[in-house]
Formats: C-alpha cells, sequence, structure tokens
C-alpha cells in the first residue's frame, strides 16, 4: 500500500444476501466504526434488493454502501431489468461497481460500455469501482500487462480522478479459486496500473486508489495488503460474513502502524 492514499476495504456481495443478511451489515457497519476508520474507509455492495435498506441501516456509522452495476444511461428509460445511477444515488448509496469480470462474460459488456456506465456514475456523484483483470489463458500466454492496459485505456473516462474512481485489479482465475497471485506478481502489476495511470492522468493518477480482488480471506489478506501500490481489497466470498470480512479490515492494524512506526 501507498501511506498518502486512505485505504479501502470493500466486499461484492454479488447475487448472494436477503432480509436475513441484515444482521451481517448491521455487525460490519458496528465493527468497521471504531478508531480505525479515522485510517480506513469500509463499503459494502449488497444486491439492489437490499441497497435501500442497507444505507438506512448504516446511516449513522462509518459503513458505506455501494451498488454492483449500472446501466449506461445515468437516469431513467426504457430498459427492463436495469438499474441506473440516479436510482442508485436515490437509495443513498455512494459507488458503483462497473466492469466486474462477471458482467463482462456473462453480458458480454466491451471495455466501451464499462466507460459508459462509469460516466453514468459520475453524473449522478457516485463514485465508480471499474474492475479490471486477465483470464487464466491471457496469463498464460504472458499479455497480462497488455490485456490490463487495454482494459484501462477503453474503459476509463478522460475525467476519471481519485474523488471519482477506483480501480480494481480482480486477476479472473483468481476469482471464487482460492487461487491468488504471489505477492510480487501482485506488487508488478500495481505498479504497472499506477504506471500507467500517471501517463494518462499525470499527478491526478498518483491517488486513485487501486484494490486488489480475487480470493481475498483473513488468513491471506494481511499479505496482498501489505503490498505497495495495493490501497485496499475489494473482497468477494469472504465478505458476506461480517466475522471474515472484519478480520480483513483488522489486518490493516498491523499494516498502518507499521507504515506509521
Ligand atoms: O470478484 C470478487 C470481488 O469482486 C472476488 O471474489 P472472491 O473474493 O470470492 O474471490
Amino acid at each position: 500500500m501507498t501511506s498518502d492514499i486512505r485505504p479501502l476495504v470493500a466486499g461484492n456481495w454479488k447475487m448472494n444476501g436477503t432480509r436475513s443478511s441484515l444482521d451481517q451489515i448491521r455487525a460490519i457497519a458496528h465493527g468497521v466504526s471504531g478508531p480505525l476508520s479515522r485510517k480506513l474507509d469500509a463499503l459494502i455492495c449488497p444486491p439492489a434488493t437490499l441497497l435501500y435498506v442497507a444505507t438506512t441501516l448504516t446511516v449513522d456509522t462509518r459503513l458505506m454502501i455501494g451498488a454492483q452495476d449500472c446501466h449506461q444511461k445515468a437516469r431513467t428509460g426504457a430498459h427492463t431489468g436495469d438499474i441506473s445511477a440516479e436510482m442508485i444515488r436515490d437509495c443513498f448509496a455512494t459507488h458503483v461497481i462497473v466492469g466486474h469480470s462477471e458482467r463482462r462474460q456473462e453480458y458480454g459488456e466491451s471495455n466501451h460500455r464499462v466507460l459508459l456506465k462509469a460516466r453514468a456514475a459520475y453524473d449522478q456523484g457516485l463514485t465508480a469501482i471499474i474492475c479490471i483483470g486477465e483470464t487464466r489463458e491471457e496469463r498464460a500466454e504472458g499479455r497480462t500487462m497488455e490485456v490490463l492496459h487495454r482494459q484501462l485505456r477503453g474503459s476509463l473516462p478522460d475525467d476519471a480522478t481519485a474523488a471519482n474512481t477506483i480501480i480494481a485489479y480482480e486477476p479472473v482465475w483468481a476469482i471464487g479459486t482460492g487461487q491468488t497471485p504471489r505477492a510480487d506478481e501482485v506488487a508488478k502489476v500495481h505498479a504497472r496500473i499506477r504506471a500507467d495511470l500517471v501517463a494518462r492522468f499525470g499527478e491526478g493518477g498518483e491517488t486513485i486508489r487501486l484494490l486488489y480482488g480475487g480470493s481475498v480471506n483473513p488468513g491471506n489478506a494481511k499479505e496482498l495488503l501489505g503490498i505497495p501500490h495495493v490501497n485496499g481489497a475489494l473482497i468477494g466470498g469472504a465478505s458476506l460474513k461480517a466475522a471474515d470480512f472484519l478480520s480483513i479490515y483488522h489486518a490493516y492494524e498491523d499494516i498502518l502502524s507499521s507504515v506509521e512506526a
């Protein structure tokens, strides 16, 4: 991690969570509202069905709530089944994930569509968490950096800033598999993403948060989150249980105190 960027621990609940899961949201909100919250942000992205109730439950806490996707049209229209950035804002959510590999794969979302979705998020004052990542095949062919460069160039609007954008590097082969890249590989990729952002956005690119996602769990969090240029995590499975999410969140206690020492 880089000491001058405030880290973020974020959970993506994907297609999980019903009303009975609200206890987990409550417990997470309680757990992230202690002294560590002065140095660290926390976000949960529940399914859209729980969005409004989740923001209502967490209104006076340090836990932020985000959505998992939005339509590329920011406000309203004839798009059956879709949710707009305006609707997300109307639920008092502050963030939205766009371009997750599950959406890129299941719905054929292109880089350009992801860019339009990010713009829709900006239009409504939301922070877009833009996901990029290589597949197992692309990695095996040694094309990781090329793929990430193309995704970054194609998915990020020209007016991306540290205030409206977070990048999540999620190797597709690491999602839900229990496999993660080695620490030196994550370090190399994040350094390249940072360099890419600085080349395009200048000084503004230096402070856009870079999250790592893919099989982050309480056992590997300290190692992954301590890597240079890793400014937090986007957690899938391990964010569903408050105890696991909070254990990852608390991995930052040691990391932040060693940075300060
Ligand atoms: O896709 C992810 C978060 O967006 C990562 O999922 P897992 O943590 O379950 O591997």
